[in-house]
């Protein structure tokens, strides 16, 4: 009985670490890649780990993925590369997320993630969606930084990751130039190898020929 019953853990343990074979991780795939996890961590809109997220790990489709990859070898010519805040999104992640925004009175991350947005329009407004393309698999949260020097610095962009506003938007013109340039800087590498832009978010793009365009993935990223 303990034998099967280590053999039934052994394999539901197996299960649920297995990524579908059309996807990968990227920092396997992508040695120079800066990678954090945010909605592994307590620093997101919704200030804890979000369900589904077991593993700081970013993984995204084959396909995207190495379109990605292009991108970064493109920036890398330039002393600059990509840093990843999130990637594929279990839909129980994004479930969350919708269970979260209508309970009104949880605002405790509100001053640093949206705090010229109601709680109640962060849906409606776009900057969070209850059908994402995150977890097609084939959307990506990226900014931009400079490889040159010790540590790895991002790029100015005008906000923060994550911050739900319209200073957000990609076109928003209260910006500095420099924190322009950076944003179509951005933009241009990222539509070059095939992505496209969300118009309320300057971080987020989606691969346009992605595979899996009508199928929200659930599997843990363990
Ligand atoms: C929540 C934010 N990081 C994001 O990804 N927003 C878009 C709209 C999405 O949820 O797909
Ligand atoms: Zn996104």
């Amino acid at each position: 009985m303990m034998i099967f019953s280590l053999f039934c853990f052994a394999v539901s343990a197996a299960e649920k670490s297995t990524i579908p074979p059309a996807f990968v991780d990227l920092e396997q795939v992508m040695p120079t890649l800066e990678v954090e996890l945010r909605y592994f961590s307590e620093d997101n809109f919704v200030g804890e780990r979000i369900p589904g997220y077991n593993k700081p790990k970013a993984i995204l489709s084959k396909k995207a993925a190495a379109a990605l990859a292009r991108v970064q070898d493109d920036l890398l010519e330039f002393g600059l590369g990509l840093k990843v805040y999130d990637a594929y999104r279990p839909q129980r992640a994004v479930d969350f997320f919708v269970r979260w925004a209508q309970d009104l009175k949880d605002t405790r991350m509100k001053q640093h993630y949206y705090p010229q947005v109601q709680k109640k329009d962060l849906f409606s407004h776009g900057y969070i969606a209850a059908k994402s393309g995150h977890s097609r698999g084939s959307t990506v949260d990226v900014t931009l930084v400079s490889l040159m020097g010790g540590k790895p610095s991002e790029l100015d962009m005008g906000t923060t990751w994550d911050y739900f506003s319209i200073k957000s938007w990609p076109a928003n013109l209260a910006l500095t130039a420099q924190q322009r340039a950076n944003r179509m800087l951005l933009q241009q590498v990222m539509l070059r190898q095939g992505f496209t832009f969300l118009e309320e978010e300057w971080w987020h793009f989606t691969l346009k020929d992605e595979p899996f365009s009508e199928q929200y993935f659930d599997f843990v990223i363990e």
